[in-house]
């Protein structure tokens, strides 16, 4: 197929804010791909570059050379070009970079340099097309969108899915199974405004300590014990001291889902920061596990002696976790039978209470009678926690000042808007670490796609989360709004810049109704 084709359905499909019209657009598009042409077409449209960075600076994508006359640059072609660069290494491998990109922007018409350099600036990806993507291979290939949908689930990725589906046909979709060894997306939560609301969405629940720290998908097969993060990185060699607990108990074929923190010598949680870099040290494993040992706590399970639970009830799987995982190694909870009765809602109050007062952050209330729902941000989990926060996108930074020289600091932040664009709400170098700041400059740097010596742009990549007092009124703004004293609590490297809040979600939480 060729690239011209691609570009002009990606930016029609951006301009177009019908959602049938832009799965229809793709859906044609995919019917006319080969299978792993639309492999590569859904990951560039989800903003990731199969062969990771291109490695060459912003500056060369600048120069672009006269357009080409006529199309002929394939999709597969341009990858292979992706793939070459990111083979090149040695002496001269900069120079070699800057080669292959000049000759690649040197073959494409002006509409393809236009594409390319959006694509290699991060700029194609839009907000929720991985679901419309997935509607669209659906229909391209006459399968269930429900079925797919649980595939990619299961396998954790839409691009494999949709290649096994339009090489072999919907019967393949049977074959994405659960599989102990293979994570799963994890499931994801929904917010509310206090326990009474969350209980009222759900019926009979029950109320969890929400635990700050970070995800971990334990899947144990014998001896074979391995730990994913809630993107599926494999992060088992970092954790010795979690696999050596997992080892302890008594099944040999199971999944779980849990979060790992760490306690002080009084019991109380730790900073999720020392915990982030705790899980986050490749090296010298050892003596970071002796200066902050882990404990992970686990609050569901996906599969026991092999077999898959994510269709079983809540409370179905909860006896099975309790069957299997001793009780400190499981969350906390209180269970809501009756929503209608004071008593349960006045204890589940408390409890909330109790969980804050031993230092965790909020609590979950998740309903009994619901499936474990994969990779979707499922309405039958809902987290409740005092402090309002946001995940925002970095758009660009400021260099710092003073103490701050050479390091990016002020954080220019934005929120999604429903066209994949982003949309700036404010700016803000507050909370931020020697160790954020050393961290965030490193990373940004990578992203980096323009420098005026003043102010960094950047691939919209990195998301924050971040604590405000409200909105204020700002004609400054696109929003026509500003964030108020706006703080990072933490970088949020774990999460892409799909997942950040949206432009609605922080209007609809400055209104009062969170959700
Ligand atoms: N008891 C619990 N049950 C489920 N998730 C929990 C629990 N305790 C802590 N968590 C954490 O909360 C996260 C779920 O919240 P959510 O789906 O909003 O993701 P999130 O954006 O990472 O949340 P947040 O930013 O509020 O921490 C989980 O990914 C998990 O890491």
């Amino acid at each position: 197929m060729l690239l011209a084709r691609l570009a002009d359905v990606s930016r029609k499909v951006a301009a177009e804010p019908s959602r049938t019209r832009k799965i229809a657009a793709l859906a044609s598009l995919f019917a006319d791909a080969g299978p792993q042409e639309a492999a590569l077409v859904i990951s560039y449209l989800a903003g990731r570059l199969p062969q990771g960075r291109l490695g060459v600076g912003w500056s060369v994508l600048k120069e672009q050379p006269p357009p080409a006359g006529e199309p002929s640059l394939t999709v597969t072609g341009t990858d292979a070009v992706f793939t070459a660069l990111a083979q090149v290494a040695g002496a001269g491998a900069q120079a070699e970079r800057k080669r292959l990109v000049r000759e690649l922007m040197g073959a494409a018409t002006g509409p393809e340099q236009e594409f390319l350099l959006r694509l290699l600036t991060g700029e194609v990806r839009q907000g929720a097309l991985d679901a419309v993507a997935l509607e669209a291979v659906a229909r391209a290939a006459g399968a269930p969108a429900a079925e797919v949908r649980r595939a990619v689930m299961l396998d954790g990725s839409l691009a494999r899915v949709a290649e096994a589906l339009l090489a072999e046909g919907p019967d393949v979709l049977a074959s994405f199974r659960l599989q102990v060894g293979r994570p799963v997306q994890p499931m994801l939560a929904h917010t509310a405004a206090s326990v009474a609301d969350a209980v009222q969405a759900l019926g009979a629940c029950c109320v969890e300590e929400k635990l700050d720290g970070v995800r971990i998908q334990v899947h144990r097969r014998g001896d074979d014990v391995r730990v994913h993060t809630r993107s599926l990185d494999d992060i088992t060699a970092r954790l010795p001291d979690v696999i050596a607990s997992v080892r302890e108990l008594p099944g040999d074929r199971f999944i779980l889902d849990g979060e790992v923190i760490a306690l002080d010598a009084a019991g109380r949680p730790l900073p999720f920061q020392d915990i982030a870099s705790r899980v986050g040290s490749r090296t010298d494993v050892a003596a970071a596990a002796a200066a902050v040992p882990l404990s992970p706590v686990f609050f569901d399970i996906l599969a026991a002696d092999g077999d898959d639970l994510l269709d079983l009830a809540g409370r179905e799987r909860y006896a099975a976790l309790a069957a299997l995982v001793p009780e400190p190694m499981r969350v906390r909870r209180v269970v809501v039978e009756d929503p209608g009765s004071d008593a349960q809602l006045r204890a589940a109050e408390d409890f909330l209470t109790a969980t804050l007062d031993r230092g965790h952050e909020g609590v979950m209330v998740k309903a009994l009678d619901a499936p474990y729902v994969a990779g979707r941000r499922g309405r039958s989990w809902l987290k409740v926690k005092p402090v309002h926060t946001l995940d925002l996108v970095v758009l660009a930074v400021e260099w710092g000042h003073g103490r701050r020289t050479g390091l990016l600091s002020n954080l220019h932040l934005g929120a999604r808007a429903p066209d994949g664009t982003f949309v700036m709400l404010g700016k803000t170098f507050k909370g931020l670490t020697d160790a954020m700041l050393l961290w965030q400059t490193d990373r940004l740097r990578e992203l980096a796609v323009d420098d005026d010596g003043f102010v960094v742009r950047v691939r919209p990549e990195l998301v924050v989360e971040i604590a405000y007092d409200g909105l204020q009124r700002s004609p400054r703004y696109p929003a026509g709004v500003a964030l108020r004293f706006a703080r990072v609590i933490r970088h949020r490297p774990d999460k892409n810049a799909t997942e950040a809040d949206t432009i609605d979600r922080v209007l609809a939480a400055a209104r009062g109704d969170a959700g």
